[in-house]
């Protein structure tokens, strides 16, 4: 069964269309990349299908089950996890208690235990009891990440991970992010950085003005420079 089938997705603000009719499909063990400049429509599409925002058109179906029409916490309950582009942390909450926290969310679908998250990213282990909003950029990221695994999600989508962040922590949040889709976990990966696309996913789709611009693997957008086209018209 395929983890995630989005079919003719559309997602307005009044008037505007920031998505129009986009198609997407991610298959077992694999991470997507959605790329595309800014205002292309990506986070609109991404918490589109999580149900954060409606959707004026389409369908979004879970391994075979049409999720279309529930609600943003059903569809954690289903197995279904977004880390949104800006964290949105609680500041006052430790570490420890944001992820105590998101493991109620889990309803009926028994959570991760914190061992593994802290295996996965050892930095929150050590800061356990530190409050979320005094960490640094990387550890919110890392952060919101584990509390999107908490919820022991069968699919992963990850708004920009990278965003705001420096080299040398964005090289060992690849490596974590790898490490989620090599465990089983099918990722949903909004980037802007074609590097860090590549190192996590073998596919991607690209759009601009809220459709569908260019689809293929990885290597072939980049060998053909597609994103260049793509984002800025040339080639
Ligand atoms: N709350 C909102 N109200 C009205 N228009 C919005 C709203 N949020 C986004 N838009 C518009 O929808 C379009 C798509 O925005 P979206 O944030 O989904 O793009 P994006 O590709 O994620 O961009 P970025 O890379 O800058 O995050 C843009 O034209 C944007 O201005």
């Amino acid at each position: 069964m395929i983890p995630l089938r989005v079919t003719g997705l559309t997602v307005s603000y009044g008037r505007v269309a920031a998505v129009r009719d986009l198609d997407l499909n991610i298959a077992a063990g694999e991470a997507l990349a959605l790329l595309g400049p800014n205002g292309a429509g990506k986070t609109s599409a991404v918490e589109a299908i999580a149900g954060l925002l409606p959707k004026r058109a389409g369908r979004v179906e879970l391994f075979g089950e049409d999720i279309s029409g529930l609600t943003a916490s059903a569809i954690v309950r289903k197995g279904l996890a977004l880390v949104p582009q800006w964290r949105e942390l609680f500041p006052t909450f430790s570490v420890e208690e944001t992820l105590v926290a998101a493991t109620g969310a889990a309803q009926g679908r028994s959570p991760k235990p914190l061992e593994e998250i802290y295996a996965l990213f050892p930095v929150l282990e050590e800061r356990r009891g530190q409050l979320a909003g005094s960490l640094s950029g990387g550890e919110q990221q890392m952060l919101a990440i584990g509390r999107a695994l908490v919820t022991n999600p069968r699919l992963l989508l990850l708004d920009e991970p990278s965003a705001g962040l420096a080299q040398g922590i964005t090289r060992s949040l690849i490596q974590a992010i790898i490490r989620i889709r090599d465990s089983g976990v099918p990722i949903l990966l909004v980037e802007q950085n074609m590097e860090i696309a590549r190192a996590i996913g073998s596919r991607c789709t690209m759009l601009a003005a809220g459709s569908l611009a260019w689809e293929g693997t990885m290597d072939e957008a980049i060998a053909r420079n597609e994103a260049a086209r793509v984002y800025f018209g040339t080639h």
